[in-house]
C-alpha cells in the first residue's frame, strides 16, 4: 500500500482499520460459515429427502400388498363360484367393500380373452390381455404388477394388478386383474401432489420399463426415464443404488437426491431438491450478514469518532498547548495529567522533558550572565543592572556609584604559583569583597582581574556613603592571602564615578579614576 493513501490523522487511520476489521469479519465470518454450513444443509437435506424417499415408497409398498391382498381374496372367492352373476355380484360386493381398485376389475380366460368386468366399461369384455407380461405371469401361478398405461385422458396412468384364480384342485383357471388409477385418493394422489420445496419433488422409477411411474411434475408420468450418461445418480440407481447423493439432472440443474425401494413393484422413489434451494438459507445468512454489516457500518463510524475523539482529547489538547509553547504564545509550563492511560504517559513524559528543558534554559541563562569561576555577575548581568539602577535613579532623583576595582600586582602571583592558585585567589577576593557588600548592592567580575561594585539608589549623601564602601573595600585585603599554601599581601585600586545618566560612561570615568588611583600608588581609590 503505498504511503500516501494512508490518511495522517490517528483517528481516521484507527477508524479506517476499524472498517477494515469490521469488513473483514463480515467477510470471513460470510466464508467460513458458508463452508461449514453447506456441507451440513446438504447433509442434512440429504437425510431429510431419504427420511421422505422411505416414507413414501413404504406407503407405496403398503397399498400394493394391501391390493394384491384383496385381489388374492377376490380370486379365493371366485374360484368357489362359477355363474358369471354370482362371479359379478362377488366383484361389485368386494368393491363397495373396498374400491382398491379405481378403474375396476377383470376376470381373464387362459387364452387372455377378458370373459367378466366390473364394472362393465365399453370394449374392455371380450378383449385380449394375452400378450401382457403380467398376465403371463399370473397364468403361472405368480401375482404379479405390470406396466401402467393410460387408457383415457380423464383416468391418467393405470396400474394392472393380476393373480391367479384357482379351482378347487389348486389348478390356474382365470387370472383376475385389477385396475387402479394411479393417482386416485387412496393410492399415490399424495405422491402427484407432493411438492418437496417449491422446486423439488418425488419421483416413482421403474427400472424394469425404465419408465416415471408417478411424479410430482405430472409431465414425466409415464415418461421414458432418462438414458445412460445423463443422470450419474440416477444411472446407479437403476443398478440397485438406494440413499442420498448430489448430481446434475437431464435439465443440467443440480440436486440433491435420495432414493428408497418399492419392493413389490420392482420400483423406487425419489426424493429430489435442487442444491440451489437447499442452500437458500445459506445465501439468506450471507445476504443477512451484508445488510447487517452495512447498516452497523454508518453507527460504526460515528461510534468510533465519537470515541477516538474522546480519548485523544487529552493528547490533542498536549500538542495544541506544546504547539502554544514553540510559537511562544503560551509560557513554557507543565501540562495537567488527565489520565492514567498511554496519553498520561506521554503527557508525564513531556512534562519532565519540559523541566529538563526549563533547567538547562536557567543554567545556559545562568551561565550567560555569570562569571564561571566566581559566581559574580558579569559584564552583561552588570549592564542589565546598572540600567535598571539609572532609570530608578532617574525616577527618583537619586544617583548611582561605580567602583571599577583592579587587582595590584595579580600578574606576578600567576606568574609565581601558577594559574590554578590565581583563579583561588579570585575566588577570595570576590567572597571577601562581595561579603561586606549589601543584598542590593552588586559585585560584578568583568575582566581578568577587574571587578565593579554598583551601589544604587543613593541619595544626597552619597559621596560619604560610597567613601566607606570603598574604605571598607581596601581592608577586606588587609589580612594576608593564603596563595598556593603561602601568605601573600594582595591589594586593589579602585576607581570611583557617581551620577544618574549614561552608564558606558560612568564605567569609562571609573576606570580612568581606578589608574589615577594606581598612578597615585596603589591600595587607594580615587574619585572620577
Ligand atoms: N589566574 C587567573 N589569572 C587571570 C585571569 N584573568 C586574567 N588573569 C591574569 O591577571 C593578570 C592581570 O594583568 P594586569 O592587571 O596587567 O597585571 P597586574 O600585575 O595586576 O598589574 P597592575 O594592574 O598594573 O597592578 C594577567 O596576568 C592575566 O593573565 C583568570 O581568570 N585567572
Amino acid at each position: 500500500m503505498k504511503l500516501s493513501v494512508i490518511p495522517s490523522s490517528l483517528t481516521s487511520r484507527l477508524i479506517l482499520l476499524g472498517i477494515v476489521l469490521l469488513l473483514t469479519g463480515a467477510l470471513g465470518r460470510t466464508v467460513l460459515l458458508s463452508d461449514y454450513l453447506r456441507d451440513d444443509l446438504q447433509k442434512q437435506t440429504a437425510e431429510q429427502l431419504l427420511a421422505i424417499a422411505n416414507y413414501v415408497a413404504q406407503d407405496i409398498e403398503r397399498d400394493l400388498a394391501d391390493r394384491q391382498s384383496l385381489l388374492e381374496r377376490i380370486a379365493g372367492n371366485l374360484g368357489r363360484v362359477t355363474s358369471p352373476a354370482e362371479r359379478y355380484a362377488l366383484l361389485g360386493q368386494a368393491q363397495n367393500l373396498n374400491p382398491l381398485f379405481s378403474q375396476g376389475m377383470l376376470l381373464v380366460d387362459r387364452d387372455g380373452r377378458v370373459s367378466l368386468d366390473y364394472p362393465v366399461l365399453p370394449g374392455r369384455s371380450g378383449s385380449s390381455l394375452a400378450d401382457r407380461a403380467y398376465f403371463k405371469t399370473a397364468l403361472a401361478g405368480k401375482a404379479s404388477i405390470g406396466q401402467p398405461f393410460i387408457d383415457a385422458p380423464a383416468t391418467g396412468a393405470i396400474l394392472p394388478m393380476a393373480v391367479p384364480v384357482r379351482d378347487a384342485n389348486g389348478l390356474v383357471t382365470k387370472v383376475l386383474v385389477g385396475y387402479s388409477a394411479l393417482h386416485s385418493a387412496n393410492f399415490m394422489a399424495a405422491l402427484y401432489a407432493t411438492r418437496i420445496g417449491n422446486s423439488g419433488g418425488l419421483l416413482l422409477v421403474s427400472p424394469e420399463y425404465r419408465l416415471f411411474i408417478a411424479a410430482s411434475d405430472e409431465g414425466k408420468v409415464l415418461r421414458p426415464t432418462p438414458a445412460d450418461g445423463v443422470n450419474p445418480m440416477h444411472d446407479r440407481a437403476m443398478r440397485g443404488f438406494r440413499g442420498t447423493g448430489i448430481t446434475v439432472n437431464a435439465a443440467g440443474i443440480e440436486e440433491i437426491a435420495a432414493t428408497a425401494s418399492v419392493p413389490s413393484g420392482n420400483w423406487f422413489v425419489v426424493a429430489r431438491l435442487p442444491t440451489k434451494e437447499a442452500l437458500a438459507p445459506l445465501e439468506r445468512l450471507r445476504s443477512f450478514i451484508l445488510k447487517n454489516t452495512a447498516i452497523i457500518l454508518p453507527a460504526f463510524i460515528v461510534f468510533m469518532i465519537i470515541v477516538m475523539r474522546s480519548m485523544l482529547r487529552p493528547l490533542m489538547e498536549t500538542a495544541r498547548r506544546a504547539d502554544l509553547m514553540t510559537l511562544g504564545e503560551i509560557p513554557l509550563a507543565t501540562l495537567p495529567v488527565a489520565r492514567k492511560d498511554e496519553v498520561g504517559h506521554l503527557t508525564g513524559a513531556f512534562n519532565r522533558m519540559l523541566s529538563k528543558l526549563l533547567e538547562s534554559r536557567a543554567e545556559l541563562a545562568h551561565m550567560a550572565h555569570h562569571d564561571p569561576l566566581t559566581g559574580l555577575p558579569n559584564r552583561k548581568l552588570l549592564a542589565d543592572r546598572m540600567s535598571q539602577a539609572l532609570a530608578r535613579a532617574q525616577r527618583n532623583r537619586t544617583r548611582i556609584a561605580i567602583l571599577f576595582l583592579d587587582l595590584d600586582g595579580f600578574k606576578p602571583i600567576n606568574d609565581r604559583f601558577g594559574h590554578e592558585a590565581g583563579d583561588q585567589a579570585l575566588v577570595e577576593v570576590a567572597r571577601r569583597v562581595g561579603g561586606m557588600l549589601r543584598q542590593e548592592d552588586t559585585l560584578a567580575r568583568i575582566g581578568g582581574d577587574e571587578f565593579v561594585i554598583l551601589l544604587s539608589d543613593l541619595a544626597e549623601n552619597a559621596e560619604r556613603v560610597v567613601a566607606k564602601v570603598a574604605e571598607k573595600c581596601l581592608s577586606v585585603f588587609e589580612p594576608d592571602f593564603v596563595i598556593g599554601g603561602q601568605s601573600c599581601r594582595l591589594s586593589t585600586s579602585i576607581g570611583i564615578a557617581l551620577g544618574d545618566a549614561d552608564g558606558d560612561q560612568l564605567l569609562i570615568a571609573a576606570d580612568q579614576a581606578m589608574y589615577r588611583a594606581k598612578e597615585q600608588g596603589r591600595g587607594r581609590y580615587c574619585w572620577a
